[in-house]
C-alpha cells in the first residue's frame, strides 16, 4: 500500500525509509543550541547570585520566597513533557478527541489542592511532602512514601529522556544516546547548580518555548492544509470529532467518565500530593501566593492541552494515514516544515524544553526527598554546606540513574503516552490514597496506613502488569468514516482502512475484564484501595484516638462538606467525630 515512507501499513511493523530522513540546517542546530544554553545560562545565574545556593533552603526550597507567576508555570512545565507534545497529538490523531475531555478534570484536579492539600501541607512548613506521613503515622510510612515517590519518579524520569530523543533518531537520524546524554548532562548541570530557584525559572523560559513551538506547528499546518474551514472539514469527514462518549463501562479506555472522573484522581497524585509539585507550592512566598499558582495553573492546562489536541487534528488533515505512533508525529512536523529555516529547531527545541523542563524538576525533587528523608534524620548533626554539597551530588547522581532508565525505556514499547499515564496510575495512585487516609480520616493508624499502601501498590502492579501481558488495553484505532469523499481518491487506502477497521475486540470475560480495566481509572480504583484496607486495618489494630493526631495533619473533610449546616446541627454531626472528640480544625494562623 503506498504509505509513502512506511514500508508497510500494517500497525504491528512500521519502519520508516531511511532514505527520506529529514535533516537540519545550521539554523535548526542553532536554536536547539541557543535553547540548551540558555537553560544553562540561568542555571549558572542562580548559582553565582542570592545566597549562591549555599543553604538547602535556597537551593532546595528557593528561599520559599517565589512568587504565584513562575510558580505556576513550573508547576506545568513539571507534568507537561516529551510525551505530551509528540503522545497527545498521536491520540487525536488516531483515536479522535475524546482524550480533550481529560480537560474536565483539571477544575476538581485543581480546586482539591488549592483548597485541600496546600492549607495543610503549606502550614505544617514542610521541606518534603513525606514529612507530613511522619507528623500524621510514623516514621515507617514516611520511608515507604518516599522510596514509592523515588520509584514512581525515576521511572517517569526514563522515558521523559528517552521520548525526544528516540523520536528525533527515528526522524532525522540525530545520534540518540548523544541527544539522550546532550539532555541529561546540560539539566544535571544547571540543575546541580542553581537548585529550585534555577530549576522554576528554566521551567518558566521553556514553558514559553513550548507553546511557541506547537504553535507554530499549527499556524503552518493550517496553512498548508488550506485553512481552517478545510481543517475542520477533513477532520469531520475523517470521524476524528469525538462526541461526548458517556459508556459507563470501565474497560473502556477512554470515555467521559475515565477522563473527567479519573482523570481528576490522575491530577490529584500529581497537583495534590506529588512531590515536585508540593515542593513548588511550599517555595511560594505566602499561602496565598500557592493558592493563586494552583489557580493560574488552569488555564494554562487547558491552553497546554488545547495545542497539543489541535495539533493532532491539524496533523490529520493534511496527511491521510490510519495509525501513527507517537514518534511519527515528530515525522510529519519536519515533513509540515521543510523548508521553513528555523521552525524544525524551534519544535525540537519545543520538544527538548519540555523534557528538560520535566527531568529538572524530577531530579530536584528527588534530591530533596533523598535529602531531607532519608538522609538528614541520620545525621541530625551535619553542616549546612555538607548537607548543600550533599544534596549536589544527588542531583548529579540521579541525572546518571536517569539515563540508564532512558535505556529501560527503549524495551517499554507501547504508545509513551499511555507508558506514561500508567505509571501516575499504579504508583500515584496509591500514594494519594495513603495522603487521603491520613488527612481525611482520624481514625487511620500507621500499621493501617502501611498496609493499606502495600496493598494498593501490590494490587496496582497486578492489574498494570497483567494488562501488559494480557494485551486487553489494545484499543483499536478509529477507522475514519471510509464513504466520504476525502477517502474515496486513493482506493489503496480505503482497501487497507477498511481491511483494519473490521477488527473485532475479543469480549473478555472474569480476570480478562480485571485487567483490561482503562488506565485512566487506575489513580482513583488504587486510591480507594489504599483507603478501604488502610482503615479495616486501622480499626481491627484499634483506631486512633483523636487527641493522638497531630494537630494541623487533619482535614475537616465532614467539617467543610456539611459547612452549610446550622452550627448546631453541624456540632452534632460532624465536628465530634466517633470517638467523641472534637475534629482540629486548621488554625487561621
Ligand atoms: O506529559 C507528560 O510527561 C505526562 C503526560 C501527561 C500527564 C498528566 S495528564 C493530565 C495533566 N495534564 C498535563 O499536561 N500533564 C498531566
Ligand atoms: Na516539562
Amino acid at each position: 500500500c503506498d504509505l509513502g515512507f512506511f514500508s508497510t501499513c500494517s500497525q504491528e511493523t512500521v519502519t520508516m525509509d531511511p532514505s527520506i530522513q529529514k535533516h537540519f540546517t545550521v539554523v535548526d542546530y542553532v536554536i536547539f543550541a541557543v535553547l540548551l544554553a540558555a537553560s544553562m545560562g540561568i542555571g549558572l545565574y542562580y548559582a553565582l547570585s542570592g545566597g549562591r545556593q549555599r543553604t538547602t533552603q535556597e537551593f532546595l526550597m528557593a528561599d520559599r520566597s517565589m512568587r504565584c507567576l513562575p510558580v505556576s508555570l513550573s508547576l506545568i512545565a513539571s507534568f507537561q513533557s516529551a510525551v505530551a507534545i509528540i503522545g497527545v497529538p498521536a491520540e487525536i490523531y488516531t483515536h479522535g478527541t475524546q482524550y480533550w475531555f481529560i480537560g474536565c478534570a483539571y477544575v476538581l484536579g485543581l480546586l482539591i489542592p488549592a483548597h485541600v492539600f496546600i492549607p495543610v501541607l503549606y502550614r505544617l512548613r514542610l521541606s518534603s511532602a513525606y514529612q507530613y506521613l511522619e507528623l500524621r503515622f510514623s516514621k515507617a510510612v514516611r520511608i515507604c512514601g518516599t522510596l514509592t515517590f523515588i520509584f514512581q519518579m525515576v521511572i517517569y524520569m526514563g522515558v521523559c529522556v528517552y521520548t525526544p530523543a528516540f523520536a528525533l533518531n527515528a526522524v532525522t537520524g540525530f545520534e540518540l544516546w548523544g541527544a539522550v546524554l546532550a539532555t541529561g548532562l546540560v539539566c544535571t548541570v544547571y540543575t546541580t547548580m542553581g537548585g529550585l530557584k534555577a530549576v522554576i525559572w528554566t521551567d518558566v523560559f521553556q514553558t514559553i518555548v513550548m507553546f511557541a513551538g506547537q504553535l507554530a506547528v499549527i499556524v503552518v499546518g493550517v496553512h498548508q492544509t488550506g485553512g481552517v474551514s478545510e481543517v475542520w472539514r477533513k477532520v469531520w469527514e475523517g470521524n476524528r470529532i469525538s462526541a461526548l462518549d458517556l459508556n459507563p463501562d470501565p474497560t473502556e479506555r477512554h470515555t467521559f467518565w475515565t477522563l473527567a472522573v479519573g482523570g481528576v484522581f490522575l491530577m490529584l497524585s500529581l497537583y495534590g500530593v506529588n512531590q515536585a509539585q508540593v515542593q513548588r507550592y511550599l517555595s511560594a512566598r505566602t499561602e496565598k501566593e500557592a493558592v493563586r499558582s494552583c489557580y493560574m495553573v488552569f488555564p494554562s492546562l487547558q491552553l497546554a492541552l488545547a495545542l497539543s489536541c489541535v495539533m493532532g487534528l491539524v496533523m490529520f488533515a493534511r496527511s491521510i494515514f490510519l495509525y501513527i505512533y507517537p514518534q511519527m508525529v515528530i515525522y510529519f512536523v519536519m515533513d509540515m516544515l521543510q523548508g521553513l529555516p528555523g521552525l524544525p529547531g524551534l519544535f525540537v527545541a519545543c520538544l527538548f524544553s519540555a523534557a528538560l523542563s520535566t527531568i529538572s524538576s524530577a531530579f530536584n525533587s528527588l534530591a530533596t526527598v533523598t535529602m531531607e528523608d532519608l538522609i538528614k534524620p541520620h545525621f541530625p548533626a551535619m553542616s549546612e554546606a555538607r548537607a548543600t554539597l550533599l544534596s549536589k551530588v544527588l542531583a548529579m547522581s540521579y541525572g546518571l540513574v536517569c539515563l540508564a532508565m532512558a535505556y529501560l525505556t527503549h524495551l517499554m514499547g507501547d504508545s509513551v503516552l499511555q507508558v506514561a499515564l500508567k505509571i501516575f496510575g499504579m504508583v500515584g495512585g496509591p500514594i494519594l490514597g495513603l495522603f487521603c487516609l491520613g488527612m481525611f480520616f482520624p481514625w487511620a493508624n500507621s500499621v493501617g496506613a502501611v498496609t493499606g499502601l502495600g496493598t494498593g501498590l501490590s494490587v496496582s502492579f497486578w492489574i498494570g502488569i497483567g494488562s501488559i501481558i494480557s494485551h486487553s488495553s489494545g484499543t483499536k484505532p478509529l477507522p475514519p468514516d471510509c464513504s466520504s469523499s476525502f477517502l474515496s481518491g486513493n482506493t489503496t487506502t480505503v482497501t487497507q482502512l477498511s481491511a483494519l477497521s473490521n477488527v473485532t475486540l475479543s469480549h473478555s470475560s472474569g480476570l480478562k475484564s480485571f485487567y483490561s480495566l482503562s488506565y485512566m481509572w487506575y489513580s482513583a480504583f488504587n486510591c480507594f484501595t489504599v483507603i478501604v484496607i488502610g482503615l479495616i486495618i486501622s480499626f481491627l489494630t484499634g483506631p486512633m484516638k483523636e487527641q493522638d493526631v497531630t494537630p494541623g495533619t487533619i482535614y475537616p473533610l465532614l467539617g467543610t462538606l456539611f459547612g452549610f449546616l446550622p452550627a448546631r446541627l453541624k456540632k452534632k454531626l460532624c465536628c465530634v467525630t466517633p470517638l467523641g472528640q472534637t475534629v482540629f480544625v486548621i488554625s487561621d494562623n
